[in-house]
């Protein structure tokens, strides 16, 4: 899952430490070179001079470059201002690289971030998203005195993770307290385009569901396809659920309604009702949601689509938001997408969570979509 992005998020920290490292040379390379020379002559080689002529690497007065740590050289004699050394402070910034520290600019960063910025968009996250992630990374690396050695991966690493974590987690909610919360029978719809997984992610609700005992009846509100019925006919058959439907033709509020009294006459928990998959730029599809809405008042009204289907998801996500006001999303065949980008983008672009993940096509295949297992998953810390 994700494995692509995975790979390229590990080229981005891998670019910045090789930068950290360039880095760090340089620095190393101007506290070599004072050696034996006075601070003058020093000051009129090439590497590192102008540096140590700039007033900020060589302020003294509180800067960080002198913080107590970095000026602590007792003992360190590169650090000591030789006779002679001016008062350019050129011992500070020897202290400040002895010490393994240095600042991360700018323009350190360039590149490494338009790498990211490339990667993020090839693997289909949204453009605002992959600024946004962009933004906090920099935000974080940037102009903080860094201690450079081995941990530099991993200061790089918890930049991403925080920058991943603050957009793929907007709107999270606790799913199985508001069910727990809810009064019953909770009414959950169901929406998206044809052929995403809707029915099958219904299924593995009601799986879910039951594994955290509630019962559940599935409703057929996709009255406009030939077929629906069998399909969802089988899953409920499946798993020995209760299956409310009307004939093609239909009208899916009436079906919902139906399985709501049907719920309350029999005691059951929550009502998964399916709808019809057309597109989001259907105006009777939105009728029937709208209609749905007003004649039953879902709980939860969830928008399904697929992982893979990358920016188009992204966008059809927004489109139904916009329409019908979505609580959450499932993102289906995540176990088959290597990108991640909806994955990425869409609780951001929506502001409503994703609550699910599908991965796989069996009832169990259904994983709660939890913000800080997905990131360490594109982190690779599971390896
Ligand atoms: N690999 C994988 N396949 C899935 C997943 N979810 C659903 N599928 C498969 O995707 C196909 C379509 O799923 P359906 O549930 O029929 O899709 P739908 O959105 O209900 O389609 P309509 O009823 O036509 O609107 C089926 O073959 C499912 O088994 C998933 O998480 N992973």
């Amino acid at each position: 899952m994700f494995d692509s992005l995975k790979e390229k998020l590990g080229s981005f920290r891998e670019d910045v430490e090789e930068t950290a490292e360039e880095k760090a040379a340089e620095e190393e390379a101007a506290t070599e070179a004072p050696e034996g020379e006075t601070a003058e002559a020093a000051a009129a080689e090439p590497v590192g001079e102008a540096d140590a002529a700039e007033p900020e690497a060589v302020d003294t007065s509180g800067d960080e470059a002198v913080d107590p740590e970095a000026a602590d050289t007792s003992g360190d004699e590169a650090a000591e201002p030789e006779a002679g050394e001016t008062s350019t402070g050129l011992g500070a910034k020897v202290k400040a690289a002895a010490t393994g520290k240095f600042v991360i600019e700018e323009e350190d960063l360039e590149e490494p971030l338009w790498d990211l910025k490339m990667a993020l968009l090839e693997s289909d996250v949204e453009m605002s998203v992959a600024e946004e992630i962009l933004d906090r990374v920099e935000e974080e690396l940037v102009g903080e005195r860094r201690k450079f050695t081995e941990s530099t991966g991993s200061i790089v690493e918890d930049a991403l993770r925080e920058a991943l974590l603050d957009v793929i987690s907007v709107g999270q909610f606790d799913f199985d307290q508001r069910i727990a919360d809810a009064d019953k029978p909770l009414v959950i719809i169901f929406t998206g385009v044809n052929g995403v997984g809707k029915t099958t992610s219904i299924a593995k609700m009601s799986r879910y569901l039951a594994e955290r005992g509630y019962s559940s009846v599935l409703a057929n509100g996709d009255t406009y396809r030939a077929g629906a019925n069998e399909q969802i006919g089988e899953h409920a058959a499946a798993l020995d659920r209760k299956l409310i439907s009307h004939q093609q033709g239909g009208d899916p509020a009436a079906v919902i309604y139906d399985a709501v009294e049907y719920a309350e006459a029999n005691d059951v928990d929550v009502v998964l009702g399916d709808t019809a998959g057309r597109l989001h730029t259907n105006e009777g599809l939105m009728d029937q949601l709208e209609k749905i809405g007003r004649v039953v008042g879902p709980d939860m009204t969830l928008f399904v689509d697929e992982a893979v289907a990358g920016q188009d998801a992204v966008r059809r996500a927004e489109q139904f938001d916009e329409a019908v006001s979505i609580d959450g999303s499932i993102l289906t065949k995540a176990d088959a997408d290597s990108n991640g980008g909806a994955a990425i983008s869409v609780a951001h672009v929506t502001g409503k969570p994703i609550l699910f993940l599908g991965v796989g096509q069996g009832y169990d295949h259904l994983e709660r979509f939890d913000p800080e297992v997905v990131v360490a998953r594109l982190l690779g810390d599971d390896e």
